[in-house]
């Protein structure tokens, strides 16, 4: 579970975010919305123990982020999956081995788990793909792509910043399945997007609560 309490964050001039309240229990699905630089990303982050509050506390699995060693948010982070906005590829790999990227930086031998990878790719509709360089894909093969990598470690926690950002209606919407798949294998589940009729649609998949960030404050989440 990652709980904010009373979570603050400033970049350095003024404060950004402030006084946040949010249970991500296991299992649960959240949209994140808001305006363009309301801090939608920064808050992932937070959740994600890439930034560290500067009010208040952020604990994944009871663990406050800011108390955590090197090791312990390296052991923290193979448990959550993130998409970032960018996907962030490195552009000479093919997809096949960005996506086995974390298991060779886990030590892990990536021969040993080819079977899980060619599934993996299969899962995201990407097989014929596995080979190809990642400025060769197209937005939706990218960010499904990331997703693939975002999961090749099977983590309890997915966060997803924007996927559906450059893609069109009928990508965005099979994105949208493969997160409510996701989540009801029992994965928690945070999508932070613009999009509101993604949201919309992900009604007759998922039971999802909507949040949205503006003026620093989180507004209490209304069900889907
Ligand atoms: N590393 C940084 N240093 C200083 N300011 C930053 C940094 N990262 C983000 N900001 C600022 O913090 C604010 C919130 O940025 P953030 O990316 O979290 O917003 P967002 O809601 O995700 O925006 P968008 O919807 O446009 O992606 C913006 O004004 C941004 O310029």
């Amino acid at each position: 579970m990652i709980e904010l309490r009373g979570v603050g964050y400033s970049y350095g001039g003024g404060n950004l975010l402030s006084g946040l309240d949010l249970e991500l229990t296991p299992g649960s699905f959240h949209f994140l919305t808001g305006p363009s630089g309301a801090g939608k990303t920064t808050l992932l982050k937070l959740c994600y123990g890439d930034l560290k509050p500067t009010a208040g506390a952020v604990t994944i699995d009871g663990r406050d982020s800011r108390r955590m060693d090197r090791d312990g948010l390296a052991r923290m982070r193979r448990r959550i999956g993130v998409v970032h906005q960018d996907c962030q590829f490195i552009d000479h790999l093919s997809i096949h081995e960005n996506v086995a990227l974390p298991l060779t930086v886990a030590g892990r031998d990536v021969a040993v788990e080819a079977a899980n990878l060619e599934q993996l790719l299969g899962w995201v509709g990407l097989s014929r793909r596995a080979n190809a360089l990642p400025p060769e894909l197209s937005g939706g093969e990218r960010q499904r792509a990331a997703l693939a990598r975002a999961i090749i470690m099977d983590p309890d926690v997915i966060i997803a910043d924007e996927p559906t950002g450059n893609i069109d209606w009928d990508m965005s919407k099979r994105l949208l399945s493969l997160l409510a798949e996701l989540n009801r294998m029992g994965k928690t589940v945070l999508v932070a997007t613009h999009d509101l009729a993604l949201i919309r649609a992900a009604k007759a998949q998922v039971t999802a609560r909507v949040l949205r960030l503006a003026g620093g404050t989180l507004s209490a989440g209304t069900e889907l």
